[in-house]
């Protein structure tokens, strides 16, 4: 098994508006390690959502490969994506993305639903993981943000996947929420062993990983190398 769960090579990502592209990836290579807790910062706008949603298999790269526990992401077809997604990503939103009409044990059930098994003690042990057994029969509306992001990581966590992907999921939290569901995230992956990746504005949680990583200009590097040029893969 390779050391690195995540191995993305030259990828380019652009977008067109009219007549105008902008290239926002421009040929990134990035390999990060099983149990790996990376921080990805960079300025409003340089691309970090974009290379998430790549990583995680929601947005197709133009060019590149993308390789998730040993996997060409990009290679399989639709139905075996989504099931190997539904399998071996979590991914969470800012704005926590719960299904409003479900209770938040449903919402937990769902990755399960989805794979075509039963997961209630799964999700059940998930949420209680995340302090909120008692809230299990309530609305996403009947819930404060941090309890929905803790919803949300109930969700992302409950099929075990080895690699997590995390777009600020502390902002739109206060400071003692945003506190908490970090702690929270960084406990559960160092228990489970999952590799973290977390798009962040704030440098200070930023400095809670293993790395840095900065995108600008299309382009990453490490925080701690800035002087000395981009990540070799
Ligand atoms: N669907 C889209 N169509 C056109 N342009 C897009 C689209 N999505 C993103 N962009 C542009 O691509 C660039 C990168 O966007 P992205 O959301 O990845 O940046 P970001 O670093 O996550 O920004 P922020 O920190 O403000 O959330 C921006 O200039 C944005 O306007």
């Amino acid at each position: 098994m390779s050391d690195f769960v995540i191995q993305a090579t030259n990828l380019h990502r652009s977008y067109r508006i009219g007549k105008k592209s902008i290239e926002v990836l421009h040929g990134i290579d990035l390999a990060i390690k099983r149990g790996e807790r990376i921080f990805l910062c960079g300025p409003s706008g340089a691309g970090k959502s974009t290379l998430l949603y790549t990583l995680a298999g929601l947005e197709r790269p133009e060019q590149g490969s993308i390789h998730i526990d040993g996997t060409d992401l990009y290679s399989l077809g639709p139905k075996k994506q989504a099931a190997f997604r539904n399998a071996k990503i979590g991914y969470i939103f800012q704005n926590y993305m719960l299904l409003p009409e479900l209770t938040a044990l449903e919402n937990v059930l769902v990755p399960g639903a989805i794979g075509g098994h039963d997961a209630s003690e799964a999700a059940l042990a998930a949420l209680t993981r995340v302090g909120l057994a008692d809230r299990a029969e309530h609305l996403p509306a009947e819930l404060s943000g941090g309890e929905q992001q803790r919803v949300a990581i109930a969700r992302a966590l409950v099929n075990h996947p080895p690699v997590l992907f995390a777009d600020e999921p502390t902002g739109n939290l206060d400071s003692r929420n945003s506190k908490e569901v970090m702690d929270l995230l960084l406990g559960l992956a160092a228990e489970s062993g999952t590799t973290l990746v977390v798009v962040t504005h704030d440098e200070n949680l930023a400095t809670r990983g293993d790395r840095r990583l900065v995108i600008k200009d299309g382009t990453i590097t490490e925080a701690s190398s800035l002087e000395t040029g981009p990540v070799p893969a």
